[in-house]
């Protein structure tokens, strides 16, 4: 028992010595996830570099994020003195670049929030497995794309794993931390380690398609979707319905417009990819109609609903 006892306590403090080794951290892609994510591990003390290939991202980040952390900081200390000094603590954690492979150096954890394409993920991680340090640890925040499949592109399958946030990332409390046949022990530890120390409340899951959350959501969003589509109630309606119905914060087109929707058809042209017989996983007209017409939701100021001011 003692043994055991031992055993414990020493994979405790190893994990806790991982977790408190993240310290520099790396997040690529600067859009709605990446800039949500930076925010939080400045606002919790870590080196953060914020990475884009777009110097407008970035530019846009910056301000989504001095806008966020004045809420945050209001909601945690009012108006005086000391939301200012978490407000200026929090920014001096932050760094920005637009060079990804540079970025890398010193990071010990490397959060990948860019576009939900696999290939271009894969061309990212295998240019960033070159340049970072052996103890990175790698992981992606990918809302359905295998993370084995993502991990391929490097070498350090051991070091690996997903870290898949919600959004609005200053706000959401829940962190899946997915781990992968090779994600070793220490790894998953110090992953789950930080999600803690992000102030997120941690669930486990395996490599599974959607994780839990959007295993659930993503077809109950396009059930809705098709309802509409079959003339059946309006995007109105069911938001309002299952807002009312369901206590929802959010009905499936508003919540659709805040996730962005051309990150929903990236979403679900991969699962039809991979599930061509899944009736609910094909092509939406009404979908495929308002990306092409650049309608992605409230990033654009308009997708289901007009955001325009
Ligand atoms: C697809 C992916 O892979 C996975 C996903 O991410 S799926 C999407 C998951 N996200 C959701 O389901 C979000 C559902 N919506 C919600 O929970 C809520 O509508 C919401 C939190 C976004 C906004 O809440 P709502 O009450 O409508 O608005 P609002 O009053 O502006 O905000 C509520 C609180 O959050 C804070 N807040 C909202 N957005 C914020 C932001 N970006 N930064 C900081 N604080 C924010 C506000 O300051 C406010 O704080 P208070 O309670 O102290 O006043
Ligand atoms: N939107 C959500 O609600 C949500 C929630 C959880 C997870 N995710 C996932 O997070 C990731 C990002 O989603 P998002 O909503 O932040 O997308 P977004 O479109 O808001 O931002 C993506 C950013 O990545 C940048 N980018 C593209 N290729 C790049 C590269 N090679 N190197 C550096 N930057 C690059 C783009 O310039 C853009 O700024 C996706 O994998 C998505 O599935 C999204």
């Amino acid at each position: 028992m003692a043994f055991f006892n031992h055993l414990a306590r020493r994979s405790f403090a190893q994990s806790a010595a991982m977790a408190n080794a993240i310290k520099n951290v790396t997040v690529i892609g600067s859009g709605l996830m990446g800039s949500g994510i930076a925010q939080v591990a400045a606002q919790t003390g870590h080196n953060v570099t914020m990475v884009d290939i777009d110097p407008v991202a970035v530019e846009k980040a910056q301000k989504r994020i001095g806008a966020s952390i004045a809420r945050v900081a209001k909601k945690k200390f009012g108006e005086g003195d000391d939301a200012a000094k978490f407000m200026n603590e929090s920014m001096s954690h932050l760094k920005t670049s637009t060079d990804a492979v540079a970025s890398v150096e010193s990071a010990d954890l490397v959060v990948e929030a860019i576009v939900e394409n696999l290939k271009v993920k894969k061309e990212l991680f295998s240019k960033l497995d070159g340049a970072a340090p052996a103890h990175t640890i790698f992981a992606s925040n990918t809302s359905s794309i295998p993370i084995a499949k993502i991990a391929e592109a490097t070498s350090r399958l051991d070091r690996f794993g997903g870290l898949h946030f919600f959004n609005p990332v200053p706000v959401m409390k829940l962190l899946e931390v997915v781990r992968i046949p090779e994600t070793s022990d220490g790894t998953y530890e110090a992953m789950k380690g930080w999600g803690k120390a992000m102030g997120k409340v941690t669930v486990e899951c395996k490599d599974t398609p959607g994780f839990i959350v959007n295993r659930l959501l993503v077809p109950y969003m396009f059930e809705a979707v098709r309802l509409v589509e079959r003339g059946e109630a309006s995007p109105r309606d069911v938001d309002t319905a299952m807002k009312l119905g369901a206590g929802h914060p959010m009905g499936p087109f508003e919540l659709m417009d805040y996730v962005g929707l051309d990150t929903g058809k990236f979403i679900i042209d991969g699962w039809h990819a991979d599930y061509p017989d899944e009736e609910i996983f094909k092509p939406s007209p009404m979908l495929e109609k308002l990306v092409a017409d650049g309608k992605l939701g409230v990033k654009s100021g308009e997708g289901f609903y007009s955001y325009k001011k």
